[in-house]
């Protein structure tokens, strides 16, 4: 296993990389090229200037997140087949930079979604929550704006502002997109860049809906255990794999994420390990890593890892804000330390146990 740190890039995070070449036991970051719009296939100088970028601070690019996809292969329209292309050729070059892991999402229009980017807990931090009720009240076509709000005037990964001008357009190509042709959408994608994951030993790493319901009446399908499972078969070859994201997951009480874990065997080549805490159906808020502090038992989350001889990368997911650090919501370097730590201790003992 090996712990890493999102990075988001020099003068797009707040965090530097000889801050996280700090943290104990942290080999190396997750990052992206945060400007390159999706569909464009990234220049090759670019790619090799970043791995350079954090190589120079002691550190190793260990995975990319996102490589994100263009809403044209997801709704499966012609001008898909040259988006496709460019993936494969964004592909190709990250390959031959000896980059691995790649993670992706397939969800439409929207990224994860939150109602509240900055509640307060009752130690004063304060996190990301959802309460499903307050969203019920948004205006799709204004969440770009409720979002922006509490964003700390950073870019939220996933919520570009050239994207959300396009809000209403994107609605409308969606309109009939039902779960099983997204579905059938995201298959076709796998099999066209299976030869070029293959050549190089890419793994692509799928992250889960977050939430892991249909949000604003969207089709979401990648939320549990069945639909996971479902994907694997679907294209059945050890480059189709998940990113395990305890979070987004355990959105849903009713997904054991420990089953889930064990069930993907072989197909986890990256996990994000973090807590929330239940309020109510369809209300949750983040937590400290920490078990006690949230819902979740991170203790089994990481004995199942450890049993299925998980030997992917790992890194802590969003954190709260505290001793009044100002970060990306989610993103801010203190708490994800104090994450990476206790997931690392977590790892340390279950490993000696085991012997
Ligand atoms: O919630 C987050 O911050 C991330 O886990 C996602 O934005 C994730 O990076 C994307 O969905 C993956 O494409
Ligand atoms: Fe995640």
């Amino acid at each position: 296993m090996d712990m890493t740190l999102r990075w988001f890039g020099e003068g797009v995070d707040s965090v530097a990389l000889e801050q996280i070449r700090q943290i104990p036991g942290v080999k190396g970051v997750i990052t992206t090229l945060y400007d390159i719009p999706a569909g464009e296939a990234w220049p090759m100088e670019r790619i090799l200037k970043m791995k350079e970028q954090v190589e120079s601070k002691g550190l190793k690019v260990m995975g990319i997140e996102s490589v994100n996809i263009h809403d044209a292969i997801k709704v499966g329209i012609p001008e898909r087949e040259q988006y496709i292309a460019n993936y494969i050729t964004t592909l190709e070059r990250l390959g031959q930079a000896d980059i691995h892991i790649v993670c992706y999402n397939f969800m439409p229009v929207f990224d994860w979604t939150r109602s509240d980017l900055a509640k307060v807990r009752p130690d004063g931090s304060t996190v990301l929550a959802y309460d499903q009720s307050e969203i019920d009240k948004i205006n799709p076509e204004n969440m770009f704006e409720s979002m922006g709000e509490k964003s700390n005037g950073f870019e939220l990964p996933g919520w570009e502002p050239e994207r959300m001008a396009r809000i209403k357009e994107l609605f409308d190509m969606y309109k009939d997109v039902d779960a099983d042709r997204l579905f059938d959408n995201l298959v076709y994608f796998l099999k066209a860049i299976q030869p070029v994951c293959e050549k190089y030993d890419i793994k692509m790493a799928i992250h889960p809906d977050d939430p892991a319901w249909p949000v604003f009446g969207l089709a979401r399908i990648i939320t549990g255990k069945e639909q996971l499972l479902k994907l694997m078969k679907a294209v059945d070859a050890p480059f189709n794999g998940v990113t395990l994201c305890t979070g987004s997951l355990g959105s849903n009480p009713e997904n054991d994420i420990p089953d889930i874990i064990r069930s993907l065997k072989g197909r986890i080549p990256f996990a994000h390990v973090r807590n929330l805490q239940y309020n109510a159906p369809g209300d949750f808020q983040e937590a400290a890593h920490l078990s006690s502090d949230g819902s979740m038992d991170m203790y089994e989350i990481m004995k199942a890892l450890h049993d299925i001889a998980f030997d992917g990368i790992v890194r802590p997911d969003h954190g709260r804000a505290i001793w009044g650090e100002v970060s990306m919501p989610g993103y801010g370097l203190y708490d994800r330390a104090l994450g990476a730590c206790y997931l690392n201790g977590l790892w340390e003992a279950i490993d000696k146990q085991s012997r």
